[in-house]
């Protein structure tokens, strides 16, 4: 678990972080998300002290930070940063095993980490060998998060871990990452400028404005009860995609038909409206089976899911 209470950070004449707490439950994500200068990275830094606040105080696990040596406090925590920062002179083996080897493994046990997890980051086993110059960006990112998940630690900090790629390989590596079991078993801290990464990979969402916190809440909490302005408009450029990814069949439940489909797979009613389209789309059959509570199962198609979606919608304007 990770607390801020009441952090604060000037640099010269400028306020970048004032006044931030939040909690970050263990196993959870939360997203820092805010335009560009708002105090993400600075906030993301005290944690792991590379930072040091003006005031205010961080507790991981229950333990303030400010009282562990902050060389042994990093070594626990895994840190993905901005721009990847790998060593460019040292093989990509190298520099994942930066710091078990301050930890003093034996190099069987580095070894043996190390190809576990490029096998989960589906990297190939010949890059081992490499320098970073030699691998794509989005497997630079994919090393950048092996060294930082190489000693299993249970907090981790990732700013903005895929800010370096192109959109499409960004969103394919964020449906991965979200995928990846290593992930799910930490708590962590993700900082990033892009709407639609935040809402597709944070539990909770931290949304800042000039080093303050505006809102904190789920990606649908912000959708739909926007605490102020700035937050209603933060997301109104790209409201309706963001709509499809947080409202789930179970949302749209009540709107669906009761007409079944008795054959076929049934999927799960946590799916989101937007991966339901992409089903559909792909799918040679018009109709496809959900199941819901109760054992129950509804069949949808396109014009079933857009007026269920619509009705659920309107709902919550006139709520
Ligand atoms: N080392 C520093 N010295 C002086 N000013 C700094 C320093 N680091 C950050 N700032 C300033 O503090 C403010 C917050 O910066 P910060 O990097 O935390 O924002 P951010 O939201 O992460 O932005 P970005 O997405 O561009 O990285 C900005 O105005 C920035 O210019």
């Amino acid at each position: 678990m990770i607390e801020l209470k009441g952090i604060s950070k000037k640099f010269g004449d400028t306020q970048a972080v004032n006044q931030v707490s939040f909690k970050v439950d263990e196993k959870e994500t939360l997203v820092l998300l805010g335009t560009s200068g708002c105090g993400k990275t600075t906030t993301l830094k005290m944690i792991n002290r590379l930072i040091e606040p003006d005031a205010g105080e961080v507790f991981i696990n229950g333990k303030d930070i400010n009282n562990q040596d902050p060389d042994i406090l990093r070594t626990g925590i895994g840190y993905v940063m901005q721009n990847i920062g790998l060593f460019p002179h040292y093989t990509i083996a190298e520099n994942i095993a930066v710091v078990p080897k301050l930890l003093k493994w034996d190099k069987e046990k580095i070894k043996a980490r190390t190809q576990e997890l490029i096998k989960k980051l589906h990297l190939p086993e010949n890059s081992l060998s490499m320098f970073p110059h030699e691998l794509s960006g989005g497997q630079q990112q994919r090393v950048g998060l092996a060294r930082a998940l190489v000693t299993d630690p249970s907090v981790l900090l990732m700013d903005e871990p895929l800010g370096a790629l192109d959109n499409v390989t960004r969103t394919s590596i964020q449906k991965e990452f979200k995928g990846l079991e290593e992930l799910k078993r930490k708590t962590i801290v993700m900082v990033t400028h892009d709407v639609q990464e935040a809402f597709e990979l944070a539990d909770r969402i931290c949304l800042m404005d000039k080093g303050k916190i505006i809102q904190i809440g789920t990606p649908k909490e912000l959708l739909y009860q926007p605490i102020n302005d700035f937050a209603r408009k933060f997301l109104a450029g790209q409201r309706l995609a963001l709509e499809f990814k947080v409202v789930k069949m179970q949302d749209i439940w009540p709107y669906l038909p009761k007409v079944t489909l008795q054959d076929g797979k049934s999927l799960s009613a946590d799916l989101n409206v937007w991966d339901a389209m992409e089903l559909l789309r792909s799918s040679d059959r018009s109709e496809l089976l959900v199941s819901g509570a109760n054992k129950e199962s509804k069949a949808i198609n396109f014009e079933q899911l857009t007026k269920g979606f619509n009705q659920f919608q309107n709902e919550q304007v006139h709520e």
